[in-house]
């Protein structure tokens, strides 16, 4: 018992507020045994709320690395995607234009088809095309051979008669490559 009141009152001490009771073996310190247990919750309490108050304190330091920390990875990343596409903009290839991108043909490997045996190639807006089979089928007879290896678009301008959705259907069915890179029209 003695000793429970002793604890007490050194945690007494400890909390400014309450020392000013007395000092021990006055009246005052006969109320000591209810007093200090009051002292006991009001100090723990307050040491509670400390460390409530640091925890929640911590917490919110976590939080805002972290919200920094994911700020700072959304600003890296959006800025990567950013410089890379502008990157492409300036070597002159779409984002879009590369998925769809078959095998780039250029104008030399498009010109060594320009016979039935080789095959006939052309090309037209971009787009290679083999119309080998279609030679025979053409009702503008072997006149399509002058395009043969080239671009149909000098021809097309001279002949209007290709100038209707049907003629440009039936050369989407021979549609072999995608000509990504530039193509020089002779
Ligand atoms: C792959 C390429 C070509 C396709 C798919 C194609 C297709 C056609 C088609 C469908 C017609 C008939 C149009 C109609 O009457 O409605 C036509 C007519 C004609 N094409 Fe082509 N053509 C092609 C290339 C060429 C080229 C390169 C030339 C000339 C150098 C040419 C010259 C002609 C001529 C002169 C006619 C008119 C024939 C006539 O009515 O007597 N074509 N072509």
């Amino acid at each position: 018992m003695f000793s429970q009141d002793i604890s007490a009152m050194l945690l007494l001490r400890r909390c400014h507020s309450l020392t000013r009771l007395g000092p021990v073996g006055t009246q005052r310190y006969r109320a000591a045994p209810s007093l200090a247990s009051c002292a006991v919750r009001l100090c723990s309490s307050r040491r509670d709320d400390q460390r409530s108050y640091q925890h929640a304190n911590n917490g919110a330091s976590w939080k805002h690395i972290v919200a920094g920390l994911l700020t700072g990875t959304g600003v890296v990343l959006t800025y990567g995607l950013h410089h890379q596409e502008v990157e492409r903009a300036d070597a002159g290839l779409s984002t879009t234009a590369e998925s769809s991108c078959l095998p780039v043909f250029s104008h030399d490997e498009v010109t060594k088809h320009r016979s039935l045996e080789d095959g006939v190639w052309v090309t037209f807006k971009g787009g290679v095309y083999d119309i080998t089979e279609f030679v025979a089928m053409h009702p503008g007879g072997n006149k399509i051979l002058l395009a043969a290896g080239g671009a149909l678009e000098p021809f097309w301008a001279l002949y209007a008669v290709h100038d209707q959705n049907h003629v440009l259907e039936i050369l989407s069915q021979y549609k072999v490559r995608h000509l990504c890179g530039f193509f020089k029209i002779n």
